[in-house]
């Protein structure tokens, strides 16, 4: 089999390579050229035989632009794959789009990020059965070896919903491991810490990947000293409580994981200026004066 995959770069190059070990021809197309083997995308087009396979690996605002460049170029029953981290919400829409031309559309909630490339990429997919049937080989090389790591999780959209909520339950764990972190770091009386989460790597409720990853962050940074605490996000986890609001599902930790993060990258919390100065109108008690 040979596809097409556009996007090369962290996620993509890796992929480009994964599918090759495993027997998958690739045209790879990126802005950048020396790691293209297509010119553009008319070129990339002209490579493949129908039904065209073409994954999109892209930031999620070229996805929309990227697929009105290829629709005149495919033909009935070729199909786009949205691997990338886009929103579920876009999904039907895309689908939609590339029907009139006969063009399927599946979404792919592609998860194991560089580590990818020697794990495999966990797959969720969203979209119709025959489509899923013709680019199954191209799951099965991505895929992890063993008997998990993919699902034809439902309908356009779901494979992308289904990675999201994956990526809030993320930031969820990521939390309070890293709470945990702090609080053993803060207490006098324990004095190896990165020990302590290397012991809970066997035999604890609480192993796993993410928890090898903490280990593999102390075994370089004991105590993180080279580090701001400063959390950026790609937009998983507002997805993620955009969508609990509106299905009145309760996250309260996803969503406190989330806010988190938005105080990491505040210098001062102009939120507890405030809770400090009506303590001190209210009760005259101290506040701590401004350095500036
Ligand atoms: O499953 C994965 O491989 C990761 O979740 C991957 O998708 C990526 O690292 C996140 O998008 C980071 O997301 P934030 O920037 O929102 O933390």
């Amino acid at each position: 089999m040979r596809i097409g995959l556009i996007g090369l770069g962290k996620m993509g190059g890796n992929m480009r390579e994964r599918l090759r070990r495993n027997g998958v021809e690739v045209v790879g197309l990126d802005h950048n050229p020396d790691i293209s083997d297509a010119r553009d995308e008319a070129d990339l087009v002209s490579q493949l035989e129908g039904p065209r396979v073409i994954w999109l690996m892209v930031p999620i605002d070229v996805v929309d632009p990227l697929i009105r460049t290829l629709k005149p170029l495919l033909s009935p029953g070729d199909i786009i794959i949205d691997g990338g981290n886009s929103k579920w919400t876009h999904d039907a829409k895309h689908a939609e789009y590339l029907a009139d031309a006969g063009i399927e559309f599946l979404d792919v909630g592609t998860s194991g990020g560089v580590w990818g490339l020697e794990n495999g990429y966990a797959l969720m997919v969203g979209g119709p059965e025959e489509a899923v049937a013709i680019a199954m080989p191209v799951f099965e090389a991505l895929k992890p070896e063993g008997e998990f790591g993919f699902v034809h999780a439902g309908s356009h959209g779901a494979g992308h919903f289904a990675k999201m909520v994956h990526n809030g339950v993320e930031y969820g764990l990521m939390q309070a491991y890293a709470e945990g972190w702090e609080l053993l770091e803060a207490a006098p009386i324990v004095t190896n810490v990165p020990a302590i989460f290397e012991s809970w790597r066997e035999g604890t409720v609480i192993r796993s990947w993410l928890l090898d990853l903490m280990v593999r962050a102390l075994e370089a940074d004991p105590h993180l000293d080279e580090i701001e605490g400063y959390a950026e996000d790609s937009g998983e986890g507002r997805w993620t409580v955009n969508a609990a609001v509106d299905l009145a599902v309760p996250v309260p930790t996803i969503a406190a994981s989330l806010f988190a993060r938005f105080v990491s990258r505040q210098e001062d919390s102009p939120a507890m200026k405030m809770v400090a100065a009506m303590r001190n109108q209210f009760g005259g008690h101290a506040v701590q004066v401004s350095k500036d």
